[in-house]
């Protein structure tokens, strides 16, 4: 992963991956996601017989060969010229995920193709912002519906956009030209051709979300779930998921560490849908970790832009068997078969003596 990183690091052109690797104002809440793994150990279950450990997850209804998913990033054509195609086709072979993001270069039903050309049942998920108009947040949706999404991830964390000082520096406001919002052409308002901007509304309120839901009949996941209340509510709602998100440090820079929020969010869920988790995750164990937690899944940003970077789709593909096959070693290591096996005592703050108790 390092080396894909500093491959990619190498390769990108110093604004992009400032924006890639950028988050918001004091850049606390992206130091803290992957600080937080680093400050928590596994103890290990021994003799457990527990056989080969099965990285196998069903979510949504769906066999994925890994709880790993892709989470949605912006602009893949900045990282290579195959952009979300790339990252498509990386994901379908490696049976999970790909959540496309709203903002990807590539518009969603061209990233569906790619994925299904490579496996017929790839689960494609797309990721909205909800739109101030309603006329073209149902567009959305249609034409996710229309590719073959089978889920919508609504991501409520952006009320307003992060301060990304990198970007302010570097005064990246904009796509340069040759590239554009794909899934934003061609919707109510614009004129032909033409694109408009995401926007963002500190307006939007679980009414809307309410309102989205009676447009389709999709499973729809919540994403940037921090609080447990509003996990609570997400469940009492019917929403099918929630990510514990802090949108990798590139929203609230106050936001705790998305692993010490995930804790509170299972307590809140209680089982009744799946737990999800995204920011910092760059291990087998950090997976292993989340996990253990009660996440049923997790998802990766930044290391999927890296493996992109650095080398297209073998690179995406190399960073999702990376971390399924260490996902495999670690469950191995900590005795366990799979995430059923595994229990939030065997979590520990490193360089606390105490152990659970029996
Ligand atoms: C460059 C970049 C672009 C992102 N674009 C989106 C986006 O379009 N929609 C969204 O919901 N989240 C977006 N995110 C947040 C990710 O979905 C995810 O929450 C975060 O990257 C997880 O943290 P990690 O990068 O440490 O894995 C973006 C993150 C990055 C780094
Ligand atoms: C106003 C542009 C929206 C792009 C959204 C991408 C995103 O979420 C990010 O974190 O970057």
């Amino acid at each position: 992963m390092r080396e894909l990183r500093d491959k990619a690091r190498s390769l990108l052109d110093p604004v992009i991956r400032d924006f890639y690797e950028g988050g918001a104002d004091s850049e606390t809440a992206l130091a803290e996601n992957e600080r937080a793994f680093a400050r928590l150990a596994l103890l290990p279950r021994i003799l457990a017989g527990a056989g080969q450990a099965s990285t196998a997850v069903r979510l949504l209804g769906a066999d994925l060969d890994t709880p790993v998913l892709v989470a949605p990033t912006a602009f893949h054509r900045l990282a290579h010229p195959d952009g979300e195609v790339a990252t498509a086709r990386a994901a379908a072979a490696a049976g999970t995920v790909l959540i496309a993001s709203m903002a990807a270069t590539t518009a969603v039903a061209e990233v569906t193709a790619a994925a299904r050309d490579v496996r017929p049942d790839a689960q494609v998920w797309f990721q909205l912002y909800l739109q101030p108009e309603p006329e073209v947040t149902a567009e959305l949706v249609r034409r996710a519906e229309a590719a073959g999404c089978t889920a919508l991830v609504v991501t409520a964390d952006s009320p307003v956009f992060g301060r990304h000082g990198r970007d302010e520096r570097n005064g990246f406001h904009d796509l340069p030209p040759g590239y554009a919002a794909e899934n934003m052409r061609d919707l109510p308002g614009t004129p032909p051709g033409g694109t408009r901007p995401i926007a963002m509304s500190p307006a939007l309120s679980w009414a809307d979300l309410r309102r989205l839901r009676e447009l389709t009949r999709l499973p729809v996941v919540l994403k940037g779930v921090l609080h447990p209340a509003d996990a609570a509510r997400a469940a009492d709602e019917g929403l099918a998921a929630v990510v514990v998100s802090n949108h990798g440090g590139r929203q609230l820079d106050a936001a705790p560490a998305t692993v010490e929020a995930l804790p509170a969010v299972v307590a809140a869920i209680a089982g009744r849908i799946p737990v999800l988790l995204d920011g910092g995750v760059r291990t087998g164990s950090d997976v292993v970790t989340a996990l253990a937690l009660g996440a049923t899944a997790v998802a990766v940003g930044r290391p999927v832009l890296w493996g992109l970077a650095a080398e297209g789709e073998d690179g995406v593909a190399r960073v999702l068997r990376t971390l399924r096959e260490q996902t495999a070693h670690v469950l191995t290591l900590c005795g366990a078969r799979d995430r059923a096996d595994l229990a939030p005592d065997q979590v520990v703050a490193r360089g606390i003596r105490e152990v659970p108790a029996c």
